[in-house]
């Protein structure tokens, strides 16, 4: 099934504490997002990346696209203060019936993953990968606790998300026009009563957000690179 991605690299890294676009720290000596966008340049149904990034980096992004030989990268378009504006930014230059959407935090996708989805997103309108919940999670109000949420209905959401193109756009449409921002693209869908499947994925995806992801990132890239730890 064929699709475009719209990636968005646009953030600030703040909870990384690193300085900088955390997309350009280096695992092995390359740098987060180029890993990103490697698979999607190596998947021969990706038609066409669309990256949302801070204008400020935007000489080096293409030095980065150059460099790789990412011949896919169809646009760089600007990111905006919060990621949704940044997925929105992107999407107008969508094309395809089936659109992804996928940080750019998130380097260790896969192939097989990315296929189910863009068959599950065509026959339902919506779908993410997702994980079960291993901890247990709980409401609280100022770190008092309200309740234990029932876990066997929980899961940990991920991204890429899949949609129809002119699904997700209307969605998009609606949440900018009511002013509702949401954690996720699919959540703008769920809002307005479009299907939502989850396709169960693994917990090696994982969005590098915080120091300690470099750690697991570092593990999770030897075992890709170098089979079972
Ligand atoms: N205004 C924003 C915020 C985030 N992102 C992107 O959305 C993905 C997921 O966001 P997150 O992990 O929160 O990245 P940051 O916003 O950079 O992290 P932080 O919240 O710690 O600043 C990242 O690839 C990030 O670059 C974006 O394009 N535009
Ligand atoms: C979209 C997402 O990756 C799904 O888990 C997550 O909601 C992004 O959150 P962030 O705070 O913008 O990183």
């Amino acid at each position: 099934m064929f699709y475009e991605v719209v990636i968005p690299a646009a953030g600030q890294g703040k909870r990384m504490k690193a300085g900088k676009n955390k997309l350009f720290i280096e695992l092995s000596g390359v740098p987060i997002i180029v890993y990103t966008l490697r698979v999607f340049e190596e998947d021969p149904d990706c038609r066409g990346i669309i990256l949302s990034i801070n204008p400020a980096e935007k000489d080096y992004f293409n030095q980065l696209i150059a460099a790789n030989g990412l011949k896919k990268v169809k646009k760089l378009v600007m990111g905006g203060k919060e990621r949704q504006q940044s997925v929105y930014n992107g999407l107008q230059h969508a094309e395809e019936d089936i659109v992804l959407v996928h940080d750019g935090a998130r380097p260790f996708i896969t192939l097989g993953q990315i296929s189910e989805l863009t068959t599950a997103a065509s026959l339902n309108g919506g779908a993410v990968i997702a994980v079960p919940v291993k901890d247990t999670i709980k409401k609280a109000a100022n770190k008092k606790v309200l309740e234990t949420v029932e876990r066997s209905s929980l899961w940990a959401v991920q991204t890429p998300q899949a949609f129809r193109v002119s699904i997700l756009k209307s969605a998009y449409e609606q949440a900018e026009a009511e002013g509702f921002l949401g954690t996720d693209d699919a959540s703008l869908l769920e809002r307005i009563n479009e299907q939502v499947v989850i396709i169960e994925g693994n917990y090696d995806n994982i969005k590098i957000t915080t120091q300690e992801d470099l750690y697991f990132a570092e593990a999770i890239l030897h075992k890709q690179q170098h089979g079972k730890r």
